[in-house]
């Protein structure tokens, strides 16, 4: 399927936006990867300053998802890097969230997946695996339920309760 601007969703689908059906979320990411636009069903993952559950669940093929990560906005270690970025893309992963940071920016943007995240930091995150899977996380004003969509392009990130189309 061709990919869809947000733009162009939020004035189609202008009557999902009161019922909350359709959510923005705030802007406040910065775009890394080689996508720019990209889109797909989501799985989430809620965790702290540990990415055990991120490289586990990036195992996993991703048939076009994208996965959110709820990192609750720590600016103290880096929930992504360079291999996971790869990994990401070589499962087949569309796009990874990051409400936290990701470091090794070169490598990621050289990936072929989209990436968001609140900014970069050069430290690796703890190793313990602590975290949820599949749970509701609340990121950039937004609460976001495992398999809602997500589409993301270079004007913002929508989340979307069903698949859209224009
Ligand atoms: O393993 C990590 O913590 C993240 C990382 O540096 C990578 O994905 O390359």
């Amino acid at each position: 399927m061709a990919a869809l601007a947000t733009a162009e969703l939020c004035d189609t689908n202008a009557s999902l936006l009161p019922t909350g059906e359709l959510r923005v979320l705030q802007p406040i990411f910065k775009i890394y990867g080689q996508s720019r636009t990209f889109f797909g069903p989501i799985v989430t993952l809620k965790l702290f300053e540990d990415n055990v559950l991120v490289r586990e669940l990036l195992e996993t093929p991703g048939d076009g998802r994208v996965l959110v990560i709820d990192g609750g906005g720590s600016m103290r270690c880096a929930l992504v890097g360079g291999n996971l970025g790869q990994l990401a893309q070589n499962m087949g992963w569309a796009g990874i969230i990051v409400n936290g940071c990701i470091r090794d920016v070169d490598e990621i943007n050289a990936c072929d997946i989209g990436v968001r995240a609140l900014a970069s930091h050069p430290l690796k995150s703890n190793k313990k695996g602590f975290g949820e899977k599949h749970v509701p996380v609340h990121i950039g004003g937004t609460l976001i339920h495992d398999g809602e969509w997500l589409y993301a392009d270079s004007d913002g990130i929508l989340v979307s309760k069903m698949e859209l189309s224009v």
